[in-house]
């Protein structure tokens, strides 16, 4: 299966640019080949939180619009990053996914905010899991920060994603958090990550370094220091011959672990 992985220039606040730039991105990796896309985090509007009012998504209207049309027109799964929308009275920080019929087959808001880029603030939280179907391929889709909580993923794990998706702003001087962090939870969930973080030049500090990492740990592939439009081969087949070899699902003890969460 080819995955095309967008590490998107995201302009602070730039919706009009954000989507155009997007749009060339997406078909440059459908005509590359690419079966499933994945863009980053917040992609429309950037961190421009003080602005949601004015630039949030109403609904997601024109984002689910205009990925349901690109997957529908380019016959390829979309996994759409996250945009910000404003629902009634609050604004979220969304991921929607298109199948390759242009169906919508996830919607999530981002769990875990993050206080140290304001999300709490000015987003609300969702409470609800991202498990989907694209084809045959069970997947999941988490946001950014939320991968520093391996229980949220294990939950997906658990209830039988085999590839998580993870569309991030995540910054350069964490870097190595990233790297860290996504390597072990493709190793302790026995599953696919793609994770695709955005690029910038100028004042923001993103250095991209996207990665798919193996079932097995192995770092597949790692996104450039620049604007990238990438279309990596993976084989999802290996997920069960991992899971085989170590059997972790079969040796959880989860009696043991309820006695020993405490809450704060
Ligand atoms: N956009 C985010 O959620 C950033 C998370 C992050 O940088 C971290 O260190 O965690």
């Amino acid at each position: 299966m080819k995955i095309g992985c967008i590490q998107l220039n995201v302009g602070f606040g730039k919706v009009e640019e954000n989507f155009a730039r997007a749009e060339e991105k997406i078909r440059e990796a459908a005509k590359q080949g690419a079966e499933i896309i994945v863009l980053p985090e917040m992609w429309n509007t950037g961190y421009a939180l003080e602005k949601l009012s004015e630039l949030a998504d109403v609904n997601g209207e024109r984002s689910k619009a205009f990925l349901s049309n690109l997957a529908k027109e380019l016959g390829v799964h979309i996994v759409g990053g996250s945009v910000s929308t404003k629902k009634g009275d609050k604004f979220y920080n969304t991921m929607y996914t298109f199948d390759n019929n242009g169906e919508l087959v996830g919607e999530y808001n981002k769990a875990h905010l993050f206080r140290l880029m304001d999300e709490h603030l000015y987003l609300e939280a969702g409470d609800e899991m991202n498990r989907f179907a694209l084809g045959d391929i069970e997947a999941a889709g988490v946001i950014c920060y939320d991968i520093r909580f391996p229980e949220w993923l294990r939950a997906h794990a658990l209830d039988g994603a085999k590839v998580l998706f993870v569309p991030a702003q995540w910054p350069t001087p964490r870097i190595d958090h990233w790297n860290t962090l996504l390597q072990a939870r493709a190793i302790e969930n026995q599953c696919f990550v793609i994770a695709v973080n955005r690029i910038s030049r100028k004042v923001e500090n993103f250095n991209g370094q996207s990665m798919i990492i193996q079932p097995w740990g192995e770092v597949l592939w790692v996104g450039a220091e620049d604007e990238e439009v990438a279309v990596i081969d993976v084989d999802f087949s290996i997920v069960d011959e991992v899971r085989g070899r170590i059997p972790v699902y079969d040796d959880r003890r989860p009696a043991l672990y309820s006695g020993v969460v405490t809450e704060n």
